[in-house]
């Protein structure tokens, strides 16, 4: 069984109560409701975990070696200015898709650059918290066409 981890960076657990006119009302426990039930759907094992820490998230992404077969990685602010977590994910096996909950090209130019896109399989932006969804199923497509190429 294919394994995913979704893994939230910073303010992110705020999620809901934070700025709702940009990330909405949806809560992280409602987002990690919804991706551990995606994930049942659809036959893949879902583990949720979040840290405001940079640190911390290098940790979870060198642990999930060997655990996750891919990880939907919202890094939040770190996206803009993290070069350990780029190569965090340099060093996975897992494949990563960046996702952000609010379309980061319509706003504030320092959003623009992500220090992860270049080491990610892709990068999805814009949809709310509808993204961590279609980001597993883009994960899943990628491996999927990856084991058959
Ligand atoms: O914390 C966040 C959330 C975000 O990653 C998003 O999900 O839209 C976008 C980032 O620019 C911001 O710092």
């Amino acid at each position: 069984m294919r394994s995913l981890l979704i893994l939230n960076g910073p303010n992110l657990n705020m999620l809901g109560t934070r700025q709702p006119e940009i990330y909405g009302h949806t809560t992280l426990s409602d987002v990690e409701a919804m991706c551990r039930a995606h994930g049942e759907k659809i036959g893949v094992s879902v583990t949720c975990a979040q840290s405001n820490h940079e640190g911390e998230l290098v940790t979870l992404i060198q642990q999930s070696r060997g655990t996750h077969d891919g990880i939907v990685f919202n890094a939040g602010a770190y996206t803009h200015t993290s070069v350990a977590l780029r190569d965090a994910i340099s060093a996975a096996e897992a494949k990563v898709v960046e996702l952000h909950v609010s379309n980061v090209h319509a706003r504030e130019t320092f959003r623009h650059y992500s220090h992860i896109a270049p080491v990610a399989v892709g990068v999805i932006a814009g949809f709310g918290t509808a993204g961590y969804v279609l980001a597993m199923d883009a994960l899943l497509t990628f491996l999927e066409t990856a084991r058959r190429e």
